[in-house]
């Protein structure tokens, strides 16, 4: 089967993505989205997505994971897959999209950026010495001194194959305060890709929840990531977090053809 893919990266997390509107991909076997995202004998990405048609919403996300599995919500594929709409003309002010945790609302800016809704947080564990919570995907939140010269891979990876975590797995995060109150810097390890990818939307987004400076109400912190610059604005209400809003660059960065077996 030929196939014509796009790629596309939202702060370095790069992704393979298909246009799913005819129903042509449905039957991408988790070998083949393996071998589309392998950086060697593939594409190349951190994860895939399928932009699916839907009665009710301007499109479907479907989201998978380098291993070739389905996974949870991509914060910056999210991103991506609505940059990707308005390149191919779905033209919204408002995009309106169903995702695995439900639905999204997001938009193109004219700087360029993509801002996406993520769902409402309303329960973080802390656990003494780092934070667990769920922003569409699951996040270990761990604060560190200095994020540049951990070795992510290998304390990611002890963490995500711990006794705790070894059956679902986590992606798992470590976050440097900067001198900004209102600035962080993250580093991800990623389930489902397992090595460290330059930034992580779901990631990015948890870090900043729990880095809040502002015990009530608005809050906004930049945060810093391998691959650049993202944004997280959110609503402090209590213990629970609305209006959570994750804004960042999302560009395509090829398309093509490739042949694909039926590996
Ligand atoms: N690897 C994650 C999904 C992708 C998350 C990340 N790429 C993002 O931008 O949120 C998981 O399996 O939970």
């Amino acid at each position: 089967m030929k196939l014509t893919f796009y790629k596309y990266q939202g702060t370095g997390n790069d992704f393979v993505i298909l246009d799913n509107r005819n129903n042509g991909y449905a039957s991408l076997t988790k070998n083949q989205i393996n071998f589309l995202c392998d950086r060697r004998f593939g594409i190349g990405a951190d994860g895939l997505m399928l932009l699916n048609s839907h009665p009710s919403y301007d499109f479907e996300m479907k989201y998978y994971n380098a291993d070739g599995g389905e996974s949870t919500m991509c914060g910056n594929g999210g991103r991506c897959l609505v940059k990707f709409a308005n390149d191919i003309g779905i033209l919204k002010e408002s995009y309106h999209f169903i995702a695995i945790d439900g639905e999204h609302e997001a938009s193109v800016d004219l700087d360029g950026t993509v801002s996406l809704k993520m769902n409402d947080v309303n329960e973080i564990q802390y656990k003494g010495d780092h934070f667990i919570l769920n922003t569409g995907s699951p996040h270990y939140v761990q604060s560190k001194s200095d994020v540049q010269q951990l070795d992510v891979y290998k304390e990611g990876h002890k963490i995500r194959y711990s006794p705790s975590f070894e059956k679902e797995g986590i992606n798992v995060n470590f976050v440097e305060q900067l001198e900004a109150a209102d600035k962080i810097f993250v580093r991800t390890y990623e389930r489902g890709v397992e090595d460290e990818t330059y930034s992580c939307g779901t990631g990015v987004t948890a870090a900043a929840l729990v880095s809040y400076h502002n015990e009530n109400g608005f809050n906004h912190v930049d945060v810093l990531t391998k691959g650049g610059q993202l944004s997280v604005e959110f609503d402090k209400i209590g213990d629970s977090f609305k209006n959570i809003w994750l804004t960042g660059p999302a560009e395509k960065v090829f398309e093509g053809t490739i042949a694909l077996n039926t590996v």
